[in-house]
């Protein structure tokens, strides 16, 4: 993959569900960059807009107004090269999961030896060789995210949109796929927008960590994250649990004005 791809700016988006009359604001004007190979956290309450915008880069929900572009190319509607993944696992049930990568890949009109051995390596890399031939239901949901991650990479997406893709996954699985997702990403350097309801997640993965407000959203603090990862929360000399606390007062529920918008 080329390293200068995968460059997603969003610029004066706003984004409204429903009719005239009864038209709400999803997402208020919000202007944000993802820089090629970066990785973005969004954090925010609940109901803020948070997979609108994602949505929205995704393809699948057009601005009200403003635009978004991929390499200055405006995105009008879903495309291969911006994969997503949700926290409910969309695999095929009637694939296996090395069926399932070779779906993704059909597009691209490999040979059927290519395409088995692109989706054989997609599920090495995710430590699913041995598991290729089974079905999503005789997966675990740590697996099944396995799939989709190796799905996505294998197809070269430049732009990869996760939506709270580890939130059913118990404590332990997270761990391992967080460090999991970190070494795929860091080997094909995708463009990584990751939305999540865990601040703490947020600050172990991200190089830029994005707070939105309340409803309706806006994009309110960024912070620029430089400590080195593997990152750990308890090491102590380290400015996250700061970062962390600021956070959480931002998320609070409050009666305040809120503060402006930081680009
Ligand atoms: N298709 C839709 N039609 C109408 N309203 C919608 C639609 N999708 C989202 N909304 C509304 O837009 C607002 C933002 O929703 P969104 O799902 O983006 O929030 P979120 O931050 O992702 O929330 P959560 O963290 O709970 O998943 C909400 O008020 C929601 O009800």
């Amino acid at each position: 993959m080329e390293m200068d791809k995968g460059r997603v700016e969003v610029e004066d988006v706003v984004i409204r569900f429903g009719t005239r009359d009864s038209a709400v604001t999803a997402l208020d004007r919000t202007n944000l960059v993802l820089e090629p190979g970066t990785f973005t956290a969004l954090i925010g309450p609940s109901g803020c807009g948070k997979s609108t915008l994602m949505n929205a880069i995704a393809g699948f929900v057009q601005p009200a107004e403003g635009r978004i572009t991929l390499d200055g190319a405006q995105i009008r509607g879903p495309s291969p090269d911006v994969g997503v993944i949700f926290q409910q696992y969309a695999l095929f049930p009637w694939f296996t999961a090395l069926g399932n990568i070779r779906f993704g890949l059909k597009q691209f009109g490999f040979s059927k030896r290519e395409e088995i051995d692109r989706a054989r390596a997609a599920l090495d890399e995710v430590g699913l060789g041995p598991h290729a031939e089974k079905y999503p239901q005789q997966l675990s949901g740590g697996m099944k995210q396995r799939v989709a991650i190796a799905r996505t990479f294998a197809t070269g997406a430049k732009v990869l949109l996760m939506d709270e893709p580890f939130g059913a996954l118990d404590a332990q699985t997270r761990i391992v796929m967080h460090e999991l997702l970190l070494n795929v990403w860091r080997k094909h350097r995708a463009t990584v927008l990751f939305v999540t309801h865990d601040v703490d997640e947020a600050l172990l993965l991200a190089d830029d960590v994005r707070v939105m407000s309340q409803a309706p959203g806006r994009l309110i603090r960024h912070y620029a994250m430089t400590q080195p990862r593997p990152r750990a929360l308890s090491r102590s000399g380290s400015d996250l649990l700061e970062i962390r606390e600021d956070i959480l007062g931002l998320l609070r529920p409050t009666t305040e004005p809120l503060p402006e918008p930081a680009h």
